[in-house]
């Protein structure tokens, strides 16, 4: 099987132009095929606040009601989405971007829950992914971006978890590929004591996260981080890490950044 790195990208580092475009070079860089998957809730919520939209997060979902759904659509799908593209352009990896709704990538079923409205927000499994598609974009030499924008095939947008939507492409594309996952995120991996930068666990299987979640020692972001990763992990992906953004080329080198999941 040929190899492939599904990469995620959130939070701060979009919202940093100067640590955005070094973490685009080293991501061009990689050989062979690969995906970029990328959030955006900072960006989204500091957009939020000067719209004065009020925002709530349960359980690490946006509830997205219409308001929300067209910014988090121009804000993910549009100029996101665009500017990585553009940049990747610049470093000579030719990239293109969509949404799930583009070419039917990624079809969600709008969420539903018994006592809360989440609105818009859309849940995937890997029967949503146009597997076909994908791989027949990454044989043509094409490096896709996905945005967190995905649809219902009813003619409904859908917001949907960035990190669900890697872990997702990554199962279904490890029947094809073998498969690396890494989220990448501000921090050196899974830290036994968040004050503490150099505190990370080398790896970490699933007794080692609930202790750690029971000792209430995970928190906000990378609780439902972990719960993808296990998931893709116990579904087939051959790799899944977690690690710092800076560190993407030594990891692709050397394969040992980071909290490595195991089962
Ligand atoms: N034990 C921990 N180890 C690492 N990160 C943690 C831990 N507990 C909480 N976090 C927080 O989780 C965040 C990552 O989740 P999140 O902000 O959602 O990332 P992203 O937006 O990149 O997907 C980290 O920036 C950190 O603040
Ligand atoms: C439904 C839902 O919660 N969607 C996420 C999608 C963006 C995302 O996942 O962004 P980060 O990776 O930067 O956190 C949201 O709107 O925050």
């Amino acid at each position: 099987m040929n190899k492939l790195h599904i990469i995620k990208i959130g939070g701060a580092l979009i919202d940093d132009k100067k640590s955005l475009k070094a973490f685009l070079e080293q991501f061009s860089q990689i050989e062979g095929a690969k995906i970029l998957i990328h959030g955006g809730g900072k960006v989204a919520e500091t957009l939020a606040e000067k719209l004065k939209i009020t925002q709530t997060m349960i359980d690490g979902r946006r509830i997205t009601n219409k308001k929300t759904l067209k910014l988090v659509t121009m804000v993910y799908a549009g100029r996101i989405n665009k500017n990585i593209v553009a940049k990747l352009q610049s470093f000579n990896c030719n990239a293109m971007g969509f949404s799930g709704a583009d070419g039917n990538l990624i079809q969600a079923e709008k969420r539903q829950h018994p006592t809360i409205n989440f609105g818009f927000v859309g849940d995937i499994n890997e029967k949503s992914i146009n597997q076909e598609l994908i791989t027949n974009m990454i044989n043509l030499g094409l490096v896709p971006v996905f945005s967190a924008i995905t649809h219902d095939k009813k003619g409904n947008l859908l917001n949907t978890n960035a990190d669900t939507i890697a872990g997702t492409i990554a199962q279904t594309l490890s029947k094809n590929f073998e498969t690396e996952l890494l989220f990448c995120f501000d921090k050196n991996g899974v830290l036994e004591n968040i004050e503490d930068e150099n505190s990370n666990l080398k790896t970490i299987n699933k007794q080692e996260f609930s202790e750690l979640k029971s000792e209430g020692k995970l928190h906000k972001g990378i609780l439902p981080k972990l719960e993808n990763a296990f998931r893709a992990k116990e579904n087939g992906v051959q790799k899944v890490s977690l690690i710092n953004e800076k560190k993407l080329s030594d990891q692709i080198k050397q394969g040992n950044e980071g909290t490595e999941i195991c089962l």
